[in-house]
């Protein structure tokens, strides 16, 4: 369907030889916000790398942003990146570097070549993020969660249909991942479809969306009981 970003049938997801999820179901259309929660271990991790690629779809179908996992050749996975924005626990900023030369490394990998557009977009991003007076900073010079708006900022810039943040708040203190949470609210809301992998309660009860569990092998979406 047009409106559907990510659908998974009857999928099984491996890591090497052992099987981590058995047929697994899912749907996520444009505009939804979800979050994947489940104990460490759990498979939560396997699930997202199967989506962007770095672990391949054997069994069953799976379509991301109009790829097909099953069929999808190597050559092709830089493509299906580009589509998708991807935000991890530990930042993975090239530390010595600045905000901007980051930001600029991957406009440059992706094909961007006019200096002006390159900018203009890193401009765009930092602003989405709040970051704008910092592109100047080296990576290390910065907060986790100022590292991880500017993760974000890196995820946005080439308008990505899907967002996956696996645990994105993992390495932040309660207050800061609040600030962090609020940002990617905030993003959901301009339209972006966003996949989050959590283990903080804190934010799910806070903050309400569609909620995926995984356990015991198995992908299911839940219906969070109301906080207190
Ligand atoms: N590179 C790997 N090679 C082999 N097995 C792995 C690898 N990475 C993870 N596993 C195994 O796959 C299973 C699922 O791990 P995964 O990292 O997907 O879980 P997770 O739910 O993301 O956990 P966490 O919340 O700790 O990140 C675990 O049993 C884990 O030991």
């Amino acid at each position: 369907m047009e409106n559907t970003v990510l659908h998974l049938e009857n999928a099984n997801i491996y890591q090497g030889d052992s099987l981590v999820l058995s047929n697994v179901n899912l749907t996520i259309n444009k505009g939804d916000f979800f979050y994947m929660i489940g104990k460490t271990g759990s498979g939560k991790s396997s699930l997202m790398k199967t989506l962007y690629a770095d672990i391949p779809l054997l069994d069953g179908k799976g379509t991301v942003v109009g790829f097909d996992l099953e069929k999808l050749k190597d050559k092709n996975i830089p493509y299906l990146r580009r589509k998708i924005g991807i935000v991890f626990q530990d930042f993975k900023l090239l530390t010595d570097r600045t905000v901007f030369a980051n930001l600029e490394f991957v406009l440059k990998a992706t094909g961007w070549k006019n200096k002006e557009d390159i900018h203009k977009k890193i401009d765009e991003v930092l602003e989405k993020v709040g970051m704008q007076s910092k592109a100047s900073k080296k990576a290390y010079e910065l907060s986790g969660g100022e590292q991880q708006r500017v993760a974000i900022a890196r995820a946005l810039l080439n308008d990505p249909e899907l967002i996956l943040a696996d645990e994105p708040t993992g390495n932040l203190d309660p207050k800061t991942s609040l600030e962090v949470m609020e940002l990617l609210n905030k993003i959901h809301q301009s339209g972006k479809t966003i996949l989050m992998a959590t283990h903080d309660y804190q934010l799910i009860v806070k903050y309400k969306h569609k909620t995926l569990k995984v356990e015991a092998g198995e992908v299911f979406e839940v219906v969070q009981q109301l906080a207190n």
